[in-house]
């Protein structure tokens, strides 16, 4: 793999599954295989999982791991180009993108959707000037519109508790007050499209996702009708995509609870953290045997670990 950046960027998704599982077996095979190399992992926003998973990974390879949170250890980067640059960000990212790939033999970025410009957002400015200005491969830790390495810990989670060959998985959206991106739901959705499941995804009106994400799904806007008979249900949040940013409504009744698993054929619960108690799903179903969340959360490892590894053997 020279980049993971998106789906496409995938060779062989059971290939790579595989790999996780692999890795999660047997975490230190390939330790010399990272011995001397140098990944770089730049945050524009807030992580537990992915800076922690992703440097235990790399570390596993036998890799050096350098982290960096910008705006609050550097210097603010400014992305567009040809711009004056007389306000808040003293660096572009045309040196310090190239600057951190003389340092590093992969550069891994986080950067959100600011969730004000669309266009902007789903051109993936951040993650596209990295790639341009680099020199190194670059791995994605979660930027506008996507979250693959999130998505592929998902499906090494589904092929480890499925106990149907296609099982039916379900993306339901959840409440929450605050506008957040859509990258997971897009990312999930994306990768569940390529995965042997029966996938739904079921949200309120207004809340579709962008069709280029959403592909073969069947979307069922009566949440109780999509949950019936699911293997998995995969909670998140997302802002709206047409009303781009907005939080059009926050119905507590689309909250996942005991009464909705029940009409999953015991269906198991994934979220991709963090998730707020009692808002988007109930306390009793989080910590009931049928939520998978922390196992999901391990998996995260795993995943980072195949990706690494992918990159490093095309170095
Ligand atoms: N990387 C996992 C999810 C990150 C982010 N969630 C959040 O920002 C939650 C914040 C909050 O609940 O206040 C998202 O939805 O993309
Ligand atoms: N799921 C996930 O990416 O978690 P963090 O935002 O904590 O990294």
């Amino acid at each position: 793999m020279t980049n993971f950046v998106t789906y496409n960027d995938v060779p062989d998704l059971n290939a790579l599954i595989q790999e996780g599982l692999n890795a999660k077996h047997n975490p230190f095979a390939d330790q010399a295989l990272g011995h001397n190399k140098t990944i770089g992992l730049i945050f524009f926003n807030s992580s537990l999982r992915t800076r922690m998973s992703t440097q235990k990974a790399a570390q596993n390879l036998g890799m050096n791991v350098i982290t960096m949170n910008v705006g609050q250890d550097s210097w603010g980067l400014e992305m567009e180009e040809g711009v004056v640059m007389n306000g808040d960000k003293a660096e572009h990212v045309k040196e310090a993108a190239a600057v951190v790939g003389k340092y590093c033999d992969i550069v891994a970025v986080r950067a959100f959707a600011g969730l004000k410009d669309r266009e902007k957002d789903y051109s993936e400015v951040v993650m596209s000037q990295f790639q341009k200005y680099a020199g190194v491969p670059v791995v994605n830790l979660e930027s506008a519109t996507r979250h693959p390495l999130q998505s592929l810990a998902d499906c090494i989670t589904i092929e480890e508790f499925r106990v149907k060959q296609r099982p039916k998985v379900v993306l339901t959206w959840l409440p929450h007050f605050k506008p957040l991106p859509q990258a997971v739901a897009n990312s999930f959705s994306e990768w569940m499209n390529h995965m042997d499941v029966d996938f739904v995804i079921t949200h309120p009106e207004g809340y579709e996702l962008a069709p280029e994400f959403v592909g073969n799904a069947r979307v069922i806007h009566n949440q109780n009708e999509a949950f019936e008979g699911a293997d998995f249900i995969y909670g998140k949040n997302w802002s709206s995509y047409q009303q781009y940013g907005q939080v059009l409504t926050q119905d507590p009744s689309w909250m996942v609870t005991m009464d909705k698993m029940r009409l999953t054929d015991n269906g198991k619960f994934m979220h991709c953290l963090p998730v707020r108690r009692n808002m988007k799903v109930t306390d009793e179903v989080l910590d009931s045997p049928q939520s998978i969340v922390i196992e999901q959360a391990a998996n995260r490892e795993w995943s980072a670990q195949a990706v690494l590894k992918g990159v490093l053997q095309g170095l």
